[in-house]
Order: structure tokens, then C-alpha cells, then sequence
């Protein structure tokens, strides 16, 4: 089979860099384009000399539409407005497209849903096999236990984030939620200040911390009465992300249209 084409989307940044490398380290797979926002310091860079790997020839640019031909999907760890230009001209121009990015509008969501009618889209808030199991097993914890007890989740991340709760945390809420059969939009609480009286029963709270250099990590916690269960999940390395985001490339070449997660990639979504 031939080599999966992919270019990377916010190759300046942090998660951009790190796909160069895995991309580089990945048999069956090539770097076939690397953009970045209009106006970024990162254009005309050359993308290996950016992720630390010496130059690989490929220079970032702000044309996505102009390394098309060459490609076959994008792999996008941007920011929500980012995401939302990107998924527009894939849909358009039929690449598939892998979203990492997180912090997205319910009318951001809106957008991507309407484009996974075109093209294959696999989006999720962590690609890490790890968190993907930790949400599976938050699920079954949930469905197991009743509204005795108390679910929180907790995330910490590094003093770069610009998001939250995380996209981590509300996967992990998400998963709570479907497990104890209720709606996690209505049934959430996103941050407590000041006299806020009993918590609800039956709700789902989110904390979020932030500092230093921490790649990412979170807690759901089960809170009853006299016990707690504690599911904990701590990144060291975003090459992680990356890899888990290169396998979803792989896997989404050739899929039918549609708005899939890492949890169809890894077989774990009838867990
Ligand atoms: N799903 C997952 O497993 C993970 C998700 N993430 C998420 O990925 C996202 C990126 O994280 P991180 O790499 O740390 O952030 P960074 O801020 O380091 O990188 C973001 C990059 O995206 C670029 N960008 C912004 N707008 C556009 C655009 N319109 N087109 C192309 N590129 C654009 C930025 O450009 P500029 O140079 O102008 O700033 C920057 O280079 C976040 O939402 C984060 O939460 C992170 C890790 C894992
Ligand atoms: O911004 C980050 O760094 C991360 N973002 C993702 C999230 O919002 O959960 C995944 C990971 O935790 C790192």
C-alpha cells in the first residue's frame, strides 16, 4: 500500500513540532505539508529545523489548499478558529482530517459535524491510548455505581492552555455521563466560587489547574459515602498525542464519510 500523505496543521506549535517527529519515526507514513496561521512566525520555516529534527525540505506556509493534490489528510492540533477554516477547505477538497484541537463552540462543533458528511473526520480531545482507556473504564465505574456517589473530574495543565476544562476532562465527563445515563450538558458543574450552597446530586463538576510545564493530567474521582475511587491518567511526553494522532491518520485513509473518535480507532467504543 502506499504511503499515507499527511500535512500538519500548527506545525509552529508545540503539538506541531512533535507530529513532525512522529511522522518522521513512522514507517508507511510521510510528511506531505506543513501550514500554519496567517501572520505566524513559523511561516517559512523549514518544518524539520522546527521540530528539532535538521531541515526536511518542507517549509510552512499558511496554503493548505496549495499542498491538496499532494496529500491525503491533515492532521490539525490548532486553535478552535484554526480548526474551523482547515475542516472547511478538507471538506472541500476531500482530505480527510484528524482534530486534536480542543475548546471548541457548540456552533464550532456545528461546522465540523456538517464537513464528517463529506469527508472522513476523526476528532478527539486525547489521542493517548491511555485516557481513551481511562474514559472507557470511567464509563463502566459510572454505570456501576449510583448518585451516592459523587463524580469530579480533575485536570492539570501547563500555563500555556488556553482552554478549559479540557478537552480531556469533558471526554472523560462525557464517558461518565453516557455511563449513568444522563446529560452531561445539563448536568455538569464548571467551576465553583463564593457561598454555592449543597452540591447537586446526580451533577458532574469539573476543576481545572493550571501551571509550569505539566503535559496533562487527570483525575475522575468517584466520591461516596466513607469510600472513593480515583481513575488517574499523567502524560509525560506529547509524543503520545502524536502517535496516537498519526495511527488515526492511518486508520481514517479510505473510510467512509462521517465524525469518528479515537475511540472507533482503538475498538473501544462499544466498551
Ligand atoms: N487531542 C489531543 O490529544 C491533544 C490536543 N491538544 C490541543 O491541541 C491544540 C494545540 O495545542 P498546542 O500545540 O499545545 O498549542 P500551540 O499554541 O503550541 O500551537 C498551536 C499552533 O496552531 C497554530 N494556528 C493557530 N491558528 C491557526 C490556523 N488558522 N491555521 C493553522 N495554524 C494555526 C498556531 O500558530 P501561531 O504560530 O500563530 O501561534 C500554533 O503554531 C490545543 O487545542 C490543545 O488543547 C494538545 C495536546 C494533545
Ligand atoms: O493543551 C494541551 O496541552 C493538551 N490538551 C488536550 C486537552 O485539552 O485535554 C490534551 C492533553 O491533555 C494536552
Amino acid at each position: 500500500m502506499s504511503d499515507v500523505r499527511l500535512i500538519v496543521a500548527g506545525a509552529g506549535g508545540r503539538m506541531g513540532r512533535t507530529l513532525v517527529k512522529a511522522i518522521a519515526d513512522a514507517p508507511g507514513v510521510v510528511l506531505a505539508g506543513a501550514v500554519d496561521a496567517p501572520g505566524s512566525a513559523a511561516l517559512g520555516r523549514d518544518s524539520g529545523e522546527l521540530a528539532g529534527l535538521g531541515p526536511n525540505g518542507i517549509a510552512v506556509t499558511a496554503d493548505l489548499a496549495a499542498l491538496a493534490d499532494g496529500a491525503d489528510g491533515v492532521v490539525d492540533f490548532t486553535l478552535p478558529a484554526g480548526s474551523v477554516a482547515l475542516v472547511r477547505q478538507t471538506a472541500a477538497t476531500g482530505l480527510f482530517h484528524v482534530i486534536g484541537t480542543t475548546g471548541f463552540s457548540v456552533a464550532d462543533e456545528q461546522v465540523i459535524a456538517e464537513a464528517a458528511q463529506r469527508i472522513p473526520i476523526v476528532k478527539s480531545g486525547n489521542m493517548s491510548l491511555g485516557v481513551n482507556l481511562l474514559a472507557a473504564l470511567a464509563k463502566r465505574v459510572a454505570a456501576t455505581l449510583d448518585e451516592d456517589f459523587d463524580i469530579e473530574i480533575l485536570e492539570m495543565h501547563h500555563n500555556k492552555k488556553v482552554d478549559a476544562p479540557s478537552g480531556t476532562a469533558l471526554l472523560l465527563g462525557q464517558a461518565a455521563a453516557a455511563g449513568r445515563g444522563i446529560d452531561l450538558a445539563t448536568r455538569s458543574e464548571r467551576g465553583r466560587d463564593g457561598h454555592t450552597g449543597d452540591r447537586r446530586r446526580g451533577d458532574i463538576g469539573f476543576a481545572s489547574l493550571r501551571g509550569g510545564t505539566v503535559v496533562g493530567e487527570h483525575w475522575a474521582i468517584f466520591a461516596g459515602p466513607a469510600e472513593r475511587i480515583e481513575l488517574v491518567h499523567k502524560a509525560e511526553d506529547r509524543m503520545i498525542f502524536a502517535r496516537g494522532a498519526v495511527r488515526a491518520a492511518t486508520w481514517a485513509r479510505g473510510r467512509a464519510p462521517g465524525l469518528y473518535s479515537m475511540m472507533d480507532v482503538l475498538g473501544l467504543a462499544d466498551v
